[in-house]
């Protein structure tokens, strides 16, 4: 009898069968179908660029010698990979690639595929026995649009939010990739996206992860052997939503999985929203090929909220609590206190709470009593990245050229006087403001602020310099 290809692949998944656990033999195994037998090469179709790298990856052994079995030492495979254009909306094609010649799915051959076929593959992703099931999104439902107050430090990263749940995968800002300090709105304005998208596309599988919770499950389900069911959890969902990926710094094998996952969702133009506490040039520990694909899509940060947005946030959360307080207060607090979100409404309630347990009125003289500890910690609390940013936007200079090691005159200048500052203003060691601005040592740093104290005592345009920068900085 004449070999065809079903005929020689199911030889083939015989002795595969045998080599592994039923569990991977499944997942990575039972959706292939092969398709094409052409002498001694074998054409099988995998639902997906991922599943073609996972196979060449962890089984090309197992493939090669159980097709060698079959075909004699000519035996060759390629690979026929059904590429799901869910974004374009295209009918999903496919492309065709030999065996270990992963070079050859560079993306702009991805664009202009060898071969192109119809496929009539629906979701490769419904691995047989596994159907999409209901899963609980995670979601906050208080930390929605309605009570997200606009502003300008915030505007950039809400109008891509709400673009985003309008068209969830279909815009170019897939990952979106919000980053910014502490309390700046990054989980609430990612869970804000995910009740939208959820209200706009109830069909939707949307699904909020803390980095540290799947960093934790990753290593249960290892522990566990169920490490492919954890990924094709995840392949499950159309809308991820992962906070605070910077926890992923020095975790190689989350990294490494992680990788897939996005690979495999945004591939499929399911939306990826990421949110971090530093941009992804600035994530440590964390392999280039994942912080490049950060960038793919939108980075947008929050910034320290404006006085206006301050203002606003005590407004609307007053109005919401149904309290009343003094105008003068108001402006009190949003005036001194800056850093973010979490101190205003921190601020707010422990005014709210002396009150009540003083029986006194609201007043600006309690205001100022209540949070004088307060707004000194504030003050106390100057980071040494919040002065290199004062520093450079008064310059006007980016900040990679005061962390370069340019000796340009004006750029020397900038670096000396976030030296200065961070030495007055922050707890830090001369080492670590070293290594912070500009990876210099600490005698580097002694002799910046040297430098800053004799300038300023002998150049006025300079003393203007350092007496601005103060105000800014101290915000007197
Ligand atoms: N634009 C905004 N409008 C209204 N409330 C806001 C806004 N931004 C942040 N908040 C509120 O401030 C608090 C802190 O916000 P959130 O937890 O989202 O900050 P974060 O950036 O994720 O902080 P962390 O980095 O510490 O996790 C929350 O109570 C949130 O509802």
């Amino acid at each position: 009898m004449s070999k065809t290809a079903a005929s020689v692949w199911s030889n083939c998944l015989e002795f595969i069968q045998d080599n592994i656990s039923p569990q991977a033999y499944t997942t990575w195994f039972e959706p292939i179908k092969a398709i094409k037998l052409d002498k001694s090469i074998l054409t099988i179709q995998v639902p997906s660029k991922f599943f073609y790298e996972w196979l060449e990856e962890h089984y090309i052994k197992l493939l090669k010698v159980s097709l060698q079995k079959e075909l004699g030492s000519d035996a060759k495979l390629v690979y026929s990979i059904v590429m799901d254009q869910n974004i374009s909306k295209k009918d999903p094609y496919t492309v065709k690639i030999p065996s270990s010649n992963k070079e050859k799915l560079k993306p702009q051959e991805l664009n202009a595929p060898l071969h192109l076929e119809s496929s009539k593959v629906k979701n490769p992703f419904i691995i047989p026995g596994l159907q999409k099931i209901k899963i609980d999104s995670q979601l906050n439902i208080h930390f929605n649009f309605d009570n997200f107050i606009e502003g300008e430090t915030n505007r950039l990263a809400r109008s891509a939010g709400k673009a985003i749940a309008k068209r969830p995968g279909g815009t170019s800002f897939n990952p979106l990739f919000i980053y910014g300090g502490v309390g700046l709105g990054k989980t609430h304005l990612a869970h804000a996206i995910g009740l939208e998208v959820k209200e706009k596309h109830p069909e939707k599988t949307v699904l909020y992860v803390d980095m540290q919770k799947f960093i934790q499950q990753y290593a249960e389900a290892s522990r566990s052997n169920n490490r492919n069911d954890f990924i094709h959890f995840y392949q499950m969902i159309d809308v991820l939503i992962i906070d605070d990926v910077q926890f992923l710094s020095g975790k190689k094998g989350t990294q490494e999985v992680f990788f897939h996952i996005f690979n495999d969702l945004h591939q499929r133009g399911n939306q990826l929203i990421l949110t971090s506490d530093k941009p992804p040039v600035d994530i440590q520990d964390m392999e280039q090929r994942l912080i490049s694909r950060f960038k793919w899509g939108l980075s947008a940060d929050l910034q320290a909220p404006d006085y206006d947005l301050r203002y606003n946030i005590l407004k609307h959360k007053l109005e919401k609590d149904g309290m009343e307080i003094p105008e003068e207060v108001i402006e009190y607090i949003a005036k001194n206190i800056k850093t973010n979100f979490r101190e205003l409404e921190g601020a707010l309630n422990s005014l709210m709470a002396q009150s009540l347990l003083n029986k006194k009125e609201i007043t600006l003289e309690l205001a100022e009593r209540a949070l004088v500890t307060l707004i000194q910690t504030q003050r106390k609390e100057i980071s040494i990245d919040y002065i290199q940013k004062v520093v450079c936007d008064y310059f006007k200079i980016p900040l990679e050229k005061v962390q370069s090691k340019t000796r340009k005159r004006d750029i020397v200048q900038a670096r000396q006087l976030a030296m200065f500052f961070a030495k007055k203003y922050t707890n830090a060691s001369l080492a670590s403001i070293g290594t912070q601005i500009g990876k210099r040592d600490h005698a580097t740093v002694l002799h910046a602020c040297k430098t800053v104290k004799n300038l300023s005592e002998t150049d006025k345009v300079f003393k203007g310099y350092v007496d601005d920068l103060r105000r800014k900085i101290s915000a007197e």
